[in-house]
């Protein structure tokens, strides 16, 4: 089965084009099964600032005190997931909402109690669940949200949920859509990026925020094995005529597909 896992921002959900849903109409033409991993980092903000919680971030991934849980779990599981579940189905698409927390599906570590709280590193994925989906014609839409051993719910950055996930499924292809075309460097969209010119540009504060765990993640599915992972728009067509708009992940510089 040919597998194409999409993590669709939260900076996003909310503004995808009719030309993102073109572009995957076209890979389901190709013949491409479709899994869905959603962010909601505005809305978690935006829900956290409403309850008056305070908002802290560490290299990118929220801290997460017990209370900032209940609210990230509101909103990615009661929000973003119904959210992005309805514009699949609103367009053809037999979504089915996933919880990542349900049934042992995402099994965590916490990284750091102390720093981070209730944020968590993927262990495990139980593949089966997904397979299951896939082979009844269903598209998974999967909340980042894991279980430690002993119950214990996580916050998992959806950029590492997705490349956990896509690692252990190995799907064909994995894209990253955001609300930007790809890598902006000094104003142009570099086309293809190494892990070395990614570090480099993270050095020299030209790739900052929320495209650091990003970009991270796409470097660790391509060391990983996998062959084909990109930082695409979902303001604007992606994929049309098999050919692939945005920032393609490279293994090695240089090296050209
Ligand atoms: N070099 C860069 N190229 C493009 N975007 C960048 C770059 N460095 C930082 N960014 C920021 O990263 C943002 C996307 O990350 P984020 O807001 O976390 O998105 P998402 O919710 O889709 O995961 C962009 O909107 C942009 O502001
Ligand atoms: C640990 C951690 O940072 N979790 C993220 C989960 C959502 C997310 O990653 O959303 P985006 O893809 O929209 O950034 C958070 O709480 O914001």
């Amino acid at each position: 089965m040919k597998t194409v896992l999409i993590k669709c921002g939260g900076s996003v959900i909310d503004e995808l084009s009719p030309s993102f849903f073109t572009s995957l109409k076209e890979l389901e033409k190709e013949g491409y099964h479709l899994l869905f991993v959603h962010g909601g980092g505005p809305d978690i903000n935006a829900l956290l600032e409403l309850y008056q919680v305070p908002r802290e971030f560490e290299n990118g991934l929220r801290k997460t005190t017990a209370e900032t849980m209940e609210i990230v779990e509101m909103v990615l599981a009661g929000k973003t997931n119904r959210t992005l579940a309805a514009k699949l189905t609103s367009h053809g698409f037999n979504a089915f909402g996933v919880n990542g927390s349900d049934g042992g599906f995402l099994q965590a570590n916490i990284i750091d109690q102390e720093k981070l709280g209730f944020v968590g590193d993927i262990i495990k994925v139980k593949t089966d669940v997904i397979s299951m989906l896939l082979n009844g014609r269903y598209t998974p839409v999967i909340t980042p949200i894991a279980t430690t051993a002993s119950g214990v719910k996580l916050n998992i950055n959806a950029d590492f949920a997705a490349a956990a996930i896509a690692n252990n499924l190995q799907v064909d292809h994995c894209i990253f859509v955001t609300d930007v075309q790809g890598i902006i460097i000094n104003g142009e969209l570099v086309p293809q990026l190494s892990k070395q010119e990614i570090e480099s540009y993270i050095h020299t504060g030209l790739i900052t925020g929320g495209m650091i765990p990003k970009v991270r993640s796409a470097v660790d599915v391509i060391e990983k094995g996998l062959q084909s992972v990109r930082i695409v728009s979902g303001k604007e067509v992606f994929f049309s005529q098999s050919k692939w708009v945005g920032t393609e992940i490279i293994a090695k510089e240089g090296i050209l597909r």
